[in-house]
């Protein structure tokens, strides 16, 4: 345990003090109260808290130890409330490491539908498998990373480097999770883009600590911290802290981001669990916010946790007050109740470690052999879900004389490249999706799940050719490039395929650490569009790719007449990607990033060599809020292809744009003050909470008990004892009223910022002859000279028959036309002229107004 209390000294307290950046102490941690939607299950969390013991409550707070139950997280149980563990499962796209699962799309390709509704029905089916698996946590969904470098691994698992495309997403993937009866986790908080150097000890360099993301106070709350304020909005039951550290204090030891920013400015109600082994103090980490300590184990299968018996001790020291354990308690409860799983909730019937029907229950220690895998189908129609989210996600970007879509008459359809094909040796034959064999569907790591099948591109194209009596070859051995030039040059449709991957840190894939070494294509990508484009004039490009690629060598070549992106989208990739190709889907989707020309464009990249030597690498955010499209605006770069961008097999129009400006109170900081902190219950003498002779000990599970009355014989720690002045910051024992932060007091922070301020309403009209949709983009300019030339802050998808025209409209509130005031530490709306646009990508933007405000 000695490196609980170190870690809590440095870290925890107040930020290691030889950076630049330097995170502020935030004390004390504030405590929940119920607010709004949470009223109801927040009494009745309260009521079952106070009827538990400190052990019991920390056994809802600390997790068994990596391995030690059948969910990859899992909490104490209390028995004698007949309350079990608390599984905690990935993935954001499906349950995790069973079977009879469901593998949606990525996060990117719900950014890519610009849907809600579609985000929402994936949320609601995802929730619905998890909480048939006997889930109570679904680990997802994901802002962080958002997306500030196009190759940061883990992209793919959220939506859009777009705080406001995201932000939407996360509030209804949320809520369709949610009212499946499941909490949803949104994470990871905050400041996670890269995979390098994410944990410290995990990567092969001789780093003391992980990197940290250091972020000034503007861009947190700009850009970072606003899909998180959604997601709070959304009634988010629980928030992880992430692995890095930002501004030098370890995400789940930062008072500031958790303390300040999540429960002070945006009223959090829900619980703060860590990443699996993201915690790196124990009293340090409870004090600055963290609820729920995942695994539990301070490394996996070491046997000793951060909490659980040191928690207890930490009570009964004084050093955690219990008021402190009584709220992480309350918090993890009002989650549950909130989202009904009282009563909606099913036994446990698989297992993270094995897919074996019969195992043993404590698998890392090898005990309670018994039915572990009940195989449970949870599937029920959702393969429709993730058909209908793969077409409605595919972005068709070039189009020329109308190659696409495809009659059915052709005569002779050739496909090229591995990424149409099978994985040959089976489609979940790399662990966690760890390898980039056959068509890409899915990114690698926690974020994934096992297929239950994959239909290929190459399956469900040959199957539409035969059907239609045409001719049909597919080359699928991206070196067969000879080969491939003789197909290509008889064939009248060549479809060629390229994909280009990236997932998380833990795992290696062709020597790309999570991160991507570059934005080319994968498995000879390029080589093959050349070949086949040098000899076939009808050639189709099909991209599945987890992010931009660059593609501009040769996206221009004459031959090639369409070039379709079509993200990782999951199980049924072959039928979306057909009801495309062939127009029974009207491709609608907008690329929900841009694609720059070259890597340099971005002006942001990975740290990919530590900086520090073996200290915690810097990555200084320097770009601010300018990333993406932004950072394109403003260095005035011409992409590829921009932010928004997308074709249909139709037209559309924009016109009569109308702005109506609607008045609102003056926005007033909040004030007001909390009440003291409630106490739930009574800390015995440390005799009660002694390791019962009649508990026999399971290999490295974590406990609550202590083994001696000596504290410090029970922690184990040669510094047990210091002056608790030394680790226990200022304020954080502090259980009176609290006066509440000027820019909160409501869910998502202070409730004016989402006062209407005004209506954008425009006709659009279908002006080509077949069915499609159109996404209407809002975009604002704040006018001031450091904010961008514009940010996305209004979008719907629509459906327009041909010749149908709609009136569109939306609104804006008091937070879109906002800054963030650093020194006044919370929203104004200045005095630059503010400017709407109108139009369907991020510069097509025909239509524009000023906006003047009546506030
Ligand atoms: O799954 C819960 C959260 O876990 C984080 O990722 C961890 C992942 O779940 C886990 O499978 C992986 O374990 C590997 C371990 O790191 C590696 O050393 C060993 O060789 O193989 C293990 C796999 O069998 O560790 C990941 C953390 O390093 C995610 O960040 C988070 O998003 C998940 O929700």
């Amino acid at each position: 345990m000695r490196d609980a209390w170190l870690v809590a000294l440095a870290a925890g307290a107040a930020g290691i003090a030889n950076a630049e950046y330097h995170s502020p102490p935030s004390y004390p941690s504030p405590w929940a109260n119920g607010a709004g939607e949470w009223a109801e299950a927040y009494q009745k969390a309260v009521a079952f808290v106070s009827e538990l013991t400190l052990l019991e409550k920390i056994n809802l707070t600390t997790g068994i130890g990596w391995e030690s139950g059948q969910c990859v997280g899992n909490s104490g149980s209390i028995p004698r409330k007949n309350f079990r563990s608390l599984c905690m499962q990935d993935s954001p796209l499906g349950v995790r490491d069973t079977d009879y699962n469901t593998a949606f799309p990525g996060g990117i390709n719900v950014g890519a539908t610009w849907d809600v509704n579609l985000a929402y029905l994936r949320g609601k089916a995802m929730g619905e498998e998890h909480r048939g698996k006997g889930v109570d946590v679904q680990l997802g969904p994901v802002a962080g990373p958002l997306g500030r470098v196009p190759e940061g691994g883990r992209n793919w698992e959220g939506f859009a480097p777009d705080p406001v495309l995201t932000g939407q997403m996360m509030a209804y993937t949320i809520n369709g999770i949610q009212d499946a009866g499941v909490i949803a986790c949104a994470k990871h908080f905050i400041g996670y883009e890269q995979e390098h150097f994410r944990q410290g000890s995990q990567e092969n360099y001789t780093i003391s600590d992980s990197i940290s993301e250091n972020i000034d106070d503007k861009t947190m709350h700009e850009l970072y911290l606003w899909p998180f304020a959604d997601a709070v909005r959304a009634g988010v039951g629980s928030v992880m802290c992430s692995y890095n550290q930002i501004n030098n204090s370890y995400a789940c030891s930062n008072s500031y981001t958790l303390n300040h920013l999540l429960k002070g400015e945006l009223g959090f109600q829900g619980f703060v669990m860590t990443d699996w082994s993201g915690q790196h103090a124990g009293v340090g980490d409870t004090l600055a916010g963290t609820d729920m300590d995942m695994p539990g184990d301070v490394a996996f299968n070491s046997g000793t946790g951060f909490w659980g018996a040191n928690l207890t001790i930490a009570v009964l020291n004084g050093t955690v007050p219990e008021w402190r354990v009584d709220d992480m308690a309350v918090r993890i409860m009002s989650a549950f109740y909130k989202v009904g799983r009282d009563t909606n909730q099913v036994p446990i019937n698989f297992d993270s470690w094995t897919l074996d029907t019969y195992g043993n229950e404590y698998y890392y220690a090898g005990e309670g052999y018994k039915q572990i895998n009940q195989h449970v189908d949870v599937r029920a129609n959702h393969a429709q879900v993730v058909r209908e989210i793969g077409s409605r996600s595919a972005v068709l970007l070039k189009n020329v004389n109308a190659a696409l879509p495809l009659t059915g008459r052709e005569k002779y359809v050739a496909i090229f490249g591995e990424d149409a094909g099978a994985n040959i040796d089976g489609v979940n034959s790399c662990s966690d999706r760890g390898c980039d064999n056959g068509t890409l569907a899915m990114g690698w790591g926690s974020g994934s799940d096992n297929f239950p099948y994959l239909v290929t591109p190459e399956q469900a194209i040959s199957a539409e050719v035969v059907k239609n009596g045409g001719a049909f070859t597919a080359i699928t051995d991206s070196g067969a490039i000879d080969e491939a030039k003789t197909i290509a040059s008889q064939a009248s449709t060549c479809i060629v395929f390229a994909n280009a991957d990236s997932g998380e840190g833990y795992i290696e894939v062709d020597n790309n650490w999570g991160d991507r070494n570059n934005l080319t294509l994968w498995k000879n990508g390029e080589a093959m569009i050349d070949a086949v484009a040098g000899e076939c004039n009808n050639t189709i490009v099909v991209l599945h790719t987890v992010g931009p690629v660059l593609i501009e060598d040769w996206v221009h070549h004459p031959n090639i007449t369409a070039v379709l992106w079509n993200g990782i989208p999951g199980q049924e990739s072959g039928n979306s990607l057909v009801d495309v190709l062939y127009g029974t889907v009207n491709p609608g989707g907008k690329t929900p990033f841009t694609w720059g020309k070259k890597r340099s464009d971005w002006g942001t990249d990975i740290l990919y060599v530590p900086n520090e030597g073996e200290s915690a690498p810097q990555q200084n955010f320097t770009e601010g809020i300018f990333i993406d499209y932004r950072h394109f605006d403003k260095a005035n770069i011409t992409p590829t292809y921009e932010f928004g961008y997308g074709l249909s097999y139709s037209t559309f129009s924009f016109s009569d744009l109308q702005v109506q400006t609607i008045p609102a109170p003056p926005y007033v900081p909040f004030n007001g003050t909390t009440k003291s902190a409630p106490v739930l219950g009574t800390v015995l003498n440390a005799t009660a909470y002694l390791f019962p002779d009649y508990i026999r000990r399971i290999e490295a599970f974590i406990y609550p008990w202590i083994t001696s009355t000596n504290l410090k014989a029970a922690s184990g720690d040669p510094h047990y004892g210091w002056p608790t002045s030394k680790y226990v910051p200022a304020g954080a024992q502090d259980g009176s009223a609290q006066k509440i932060n000027p820019a909160g007091g409501g869910p998502g922070g202070n409730p004016a910022l989402y006062d209407t301020v005004a209506k954008v309403t425009v006709t659009v009209k279908n002006t080509g002859a077949v069915v499609g949709d159109e996404v209407p983009q809002l975009y604002v300019s704040l006018g001031g000279p450091d904010d961008a030339p514009k940010v996305l802050r209004g979008f719907t998808r629509l459906t327009l028959q041909p010749g149908e025209e709609t009136q569109w409209s939306t609104t804006l509130t008091r937070r879109d036309v906002s800054n963030w005031d650093v020194a006044k530490q919370n929203w104004v709306v200045t005095n630059y002229t503010k400017t709407v646009y109108v139009g369907n990508s991020s510069r097509n933007l025909p239509l524009r107004s000023t906006l003047l405000l009546k506030l």
